[in-house]
């Protein structure tokens, strides 16, 4: 797969310094930090029932390919929603944005739907950082969802569910009240800041390294989220599954198990069986390593100035 060499791979470069680079110099930087938290999570293996380098998990539709493509297709778009923050644009701005982003990625990937949640998530978290850079503030977990909720909570709030326009996640909404990607939205998406980055980063600290903490934080969101792909799939049978093989493995200690990685291996097969695929929590991992990595790579250089 040439694509895999080509600019994904870059490390994305150091911030620029606060005072003296442009804005679109930062924007740039978040957009690429943006595209490689996807990649990242793209990479990461095992991950139950979803896409990977190794295999295609429960999709028969899409393969990492399929996924490269829509990342190329949508690396203007994380630049252009990280300036929309920094102009402090409303958020019918980010909305157009955002659908225009899902029009690209449909066309690069034939009409298949790789990276909506991604790109709601992302998209207003890029805008998110825009708004810490507009205003000064360091790049801090707590900083970023402030200034999401302070900024859009509210039309985010009100951004509910076009019944006119049936999706996946609407159609889980009104057969099972299962929450999805709007209600993470609206509340700041704690399920980011509350559980997978909480879980990235104490694997992290005990020293297991990026691997392992990548896949924990995936586990835990599985434990934790309302994810619409799965009660699209499976029901409420399936989301039950999900939550309960997910929460096995956390209460085993994780990756912190000596056999952790046959276990992670027959929860992919398990779903890979039942057509499972935890879409959702996939995206938020992308999001938790966006965050991380923002903020980690700000830390590393001592702030922008
Ligand atoms: C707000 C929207 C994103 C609306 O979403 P809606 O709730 O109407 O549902 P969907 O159109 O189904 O898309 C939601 C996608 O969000 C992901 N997701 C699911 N649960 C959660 C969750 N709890 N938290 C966060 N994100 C979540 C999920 O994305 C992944 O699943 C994809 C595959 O999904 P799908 O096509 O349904 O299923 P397949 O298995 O492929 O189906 P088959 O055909 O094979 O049967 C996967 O690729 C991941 O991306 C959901 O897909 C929104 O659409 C919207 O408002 N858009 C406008 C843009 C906008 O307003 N932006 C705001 C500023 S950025
Ligand atoms: N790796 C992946 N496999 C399937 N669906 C996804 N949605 C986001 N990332 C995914």
């Amino acid at each position: 797969m040439p694509e895999l060499n080509g600019a994904l791979l870059l490390p994305a470069r150091m911030p620029p310094a606060f005072g003296v680079a442009t804005d679109r110099a930062f924007c740039q930087w978040v957009a690429r930090l943006a595209v490689r938290s996807l990649y990242a999570e793209l990479a990461l293996y095992p991950k139950p029932g979803l896409v990977s380098l190794v295999d295609n998990g429960s999709h028969e539709d899409m393969t990492a390919a399929t996924f490269v493509r829509s990342l190329f297709a949508l690396r203007r778009y994380f630049l252009r929603i990280a300036e929309a923050g920094i102009a402090d644009a409303p958020f019918h701005e980010l909305k157009r944005l955002g659908i225009e982003a899902e029009a690209r990625m449909l066309r690069a990937t034939g009409g298949i739907n790789t990276h909506r949640g991604a790109i709601f998530c992302l998209g207003l978290l890029c805008a998110a950082i825009g708004r810490c850079r507009a205003s000064g503030n360091a790049l801090a977990p707590a900083a970023i969802q402030g200034a999401l909720l302070r900024h859009w909570g509210p039309a985010l709030g009100a951004h509910s569910a076009d019944l006119a326009t049936p999706s996946h996640g609407t159609a889980a909404l009104l057969r099972y009240a299962a929450s999805g990607a709007r209600e993470e939205g609206a509340r700041g998406f704690p399920s980011v800041f509350a559980v997978g980055l909480p879980a990235l980063r104490r694997t992290l600290a005990a020293g297991r390294g990026t691997r392992c903490a990548r896949v924990d934080a995936l586990f835990a969101l599985m434990a934790h989220v309302s994810d619409t792909n799965v009660y699209h799939r499976g029901g409420p049978d399936g989301a039950l599954a999900v939550r309960r093989q997910a929460r096995a493995f956390v209460a085993r200690g994780g990756t912190a198990a000596p056999d952790w990685e046959a276990r992670a291996l027959a929860c992919h097969r398990s779903f890979v069986a039942s057509r499972l695929s935890p879409g959702g929590a996939a995206d938020l991992l992308g999001a938790v390593c966006f965050v991380h990595e923002a903020c980690m790579t700000q830390a590393a250089r001592g702030g922008y100035d």
